[in-house]
């Protein structure tokens, strides 16, 4: 890859802004303040992760995504509100629903149907790059929203925190390397996600969150995200003292995604 070839990343940004500008001409960000308490109250993202682990569990964030750019279609058989109810019978602390559509065959439709069906959290797993569309995610009933810092600046991550945050929605922050983690660190923000998969390249390690573990001052909450496939990866970032979990692939592929929540966590 030489440095102009456009990332994976990049493509889908380019692609956002696209979509942002089509959506505005149809709905107002106005438009999505008249909605924002129809889902209320918000149900606490962060604390409910807290609470898990302070019950001496792991804290699984349980995805709910049925493509992805790398791997394509991870599930045929995709209900959203199946999905999500089996991942609340497992354990699950929260979920997260993929609502992109271009490149994961999300929907933010399937976010307000699986709101309505269980209990827990939701995190709206989206690339985030416009104040517009924090909103939109509080107008669907977003609890919370992925901020990942290799798609913003620090002003642009310091700016939609503050948004998320002044709406009442919790925020996940996403690093992916040692400088990522620097701004992460310059917002006041409890729980930071390391993506093991570098979102230019779609190459997957581990060792990710095994190097940026230390970096993470011990008020906050380090989230390990994705790549978590077998027993083996999970005992190896509790060997590392990670207790947090995100994880989408493993549980897809599986026939019912609880049962195989419980299997990899359920132990502890
Ligand atoms: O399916 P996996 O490898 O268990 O990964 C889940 C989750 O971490 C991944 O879907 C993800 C992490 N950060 C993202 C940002 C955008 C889209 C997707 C993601």
């Amino acid at each position: 890859m030489t440095k102009d070839t456009p990332t994976i990343l990049k493509k889908i940004i380019d692609r956002k802004f696209e979509e942002i500008s089509q959506r505005k001409k149809n709905i107002s960000e106005r438009d999505f303040e008249q909605e924002f308490d129809r889902y209320a109250p918000p149900r606490g993202f962060a604390e409910a992760m807290k609470n898990k682990v302070a019950a001496g569990h792991s804290a699984v964030i349980a995805e709910v995504k049925k493509a992805s750019p790398s791997k394509g279609v991870l599930r045929e058989n995709f209900v959203p509100q199946q999905i999500a109810e089996s991942y609340q019978k497992g354990g699950a602390a929260c979920l997260s629903v993929l609502t992109d559509r271009d490149f994961f065959q999300g929907h933010e439709d399937y976010l307000i149907q699986i709101r309505e069906s269980v209990e827990l959290p939701v995190i709206r797993k989206d690339f985030l790059v416009d104040s517009y569309q924090i909103a939109e995610a509080k107008a669907i009933g977003a609890d919370c929203v992925l901020l990942i810092v290799a798609a913003l600046d620090d002003a642009k991550l310091k700016d939609l925190h503050a948004q998320a945050t002044e709406y009442g929605m919790d925020v996940l922050i996403e690093v992916h390397d040692k400088a990522e983690m620097e701004s992460a660190l310059k917002v006041d923000n409890f729980l930071i996600g390391v993506n093991n998969r570098n979102l230019h390249t779609f190459d997957v390690s581990l060792q990710t969150t095994i190097d940026l573990k230390s970096m993470l001052p011990s008020d906050r909450m380090f989230v390990t995200e994705s790549g978590i496939i077998t027993p083996q990866d999970v005992a190896l970032m509790r060997q590392h003292d990670v207790n947090a979990f995100l994880v989408g692939e493993a549980f897809m592929r599986a026939d019912e995604p609880g049962e195989k929540l419980a299997e990899l966590f359920g132990a502890n």
